[in-house]
């Protein structure tokens, strides 16, 4: 993060938390796609995906979130927690019919959404966490990862599982990936495409604590925003910021070639048959 970027920041946080130390804010729900509820007495808000049946992120859902985020860093929120409708997936990871046989002008629109997504949440001066209720392979990892704390429910699968699909995970997932693990744990994961079960990413801190329920997750985050009650607001988000600002900065400066890369590698014959393929199998499985 450059010096005016660090003001800018600054300013805004100042004109939050200045003078609204005491009031509670109702943040309202911006999307179709997603829904938004506040809990009055905390400031809390509960950001859940409602794209079922797998949260694929396509565009539409990435907008919303990214609407979303907006929003509850507009209202004053206390901490946002990112959940999912489904009983089984929090988020499947970016929507694939986004990248197979993709329509050119909207596979960029989908690629800069998903980067200002990443930005906005990973960036949030608001507490964030994910209550993880379900499977989070990929983008859902991703998102999950962005935030500053996980509770995951037993027995669900999460993890960057890129090279399994014959993909390359783009640096900025890597860099959010190793902001949680030990590096030597993050490479190896990484290259190997591993999905950690529940238990296994406890074990590793890929997530922070297991709940029986999602109430029981959600429970758990606000716990997590309580350890913040003590310190101040302002100086807690500039830390946030300054501490994840060289992740934040590469990409902000990469975004044009970060776009390119992707919009390279996707249009490969061999990555679009690969796609095909991984699709099919899905399918085949429902069948
Ligand atoms: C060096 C330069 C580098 C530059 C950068 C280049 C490239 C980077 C590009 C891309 C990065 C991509 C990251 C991703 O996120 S890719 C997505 C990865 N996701 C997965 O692999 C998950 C796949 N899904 C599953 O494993 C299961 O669905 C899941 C465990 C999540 C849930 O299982 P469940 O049994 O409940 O549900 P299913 O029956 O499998 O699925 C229902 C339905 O949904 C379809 N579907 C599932 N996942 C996806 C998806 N990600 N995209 C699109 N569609 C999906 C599935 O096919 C079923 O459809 P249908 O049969 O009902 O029609």
């Amino acid at each position: 993060m450059n010096r005016a970027m660090m003001m800018s920041a600054a300013k805004n946080l100042l004109t939050r938390y200045g003078s609204t130390k005491n009031n509670i804010y109702r943040c309202m729900s911006t999307g179709k796609l997603t829904t938004v509820d506040v809990n009055e007495k905390s400031g809390v808000a509960v950001l859940t995906m409602n794209r079922l049946p797998v949260n694929g992120l396509n565009l539409e859902l990435l907008r919303d979130i990214r609407n979303d985020i907006d929003e509850i860093e507009g209202n004053k929120c206390r901490g946002l927690i990112l959940t999912s409708a489904s009983s089984s997936v929090f988020s499947a990871g970016l929507d694939i019919m986004e990248m197979y046989k993709p329509n050119q002008d909207r596979l960029k629109e989908f690629w800069t959404t998903l980067q200002d997504t990443w930005l906005a949440l990973y960036g949030s001066s608001v507490p964030t966490a994910a209550a993880i209720n379900g499977h989070s392979p990929a983008g859902g990892c991703l998102l999950a990862t962005s935030c500053e704390y996980r509770v995951m429910l037993p027995k669900f699968t999460i993890g960057l599982n890129e090279t399994k699909l014959g993909i390359v995970a783009p640096k900025w997932f890597m860099a959010t990936f190793c902001n949680v693990l030990p590096r030597r744990v993050a490479e190896m994961a990484l290259t190997q495409g591993k999905m950690f079960s529940s238990e296994e990413a406890l074990k590793v801190g890929l997530v922070d604590e297991l709940a029986q329920s999602k109430e029981e997750a959600i429970e758990k985050c606000q716990q997590f925003f309580a350890t913040f009650a003590k310190t101040n607001p302002f100086a807690r988000a500039m830390t946030k910021q300054q501490f994840r600002s060289k992740d934040l900065q590469q990409l902000e400066d990469e975004k044009a070639q970060d776009l390119e890369a992707f919009l390279f590698f996707v249009n490969q014959p061999s990555v679009q048959k690969g796609l095909g393929i991984y699709l099919d199998s899905l399918k085949a499985k429902t069948k």
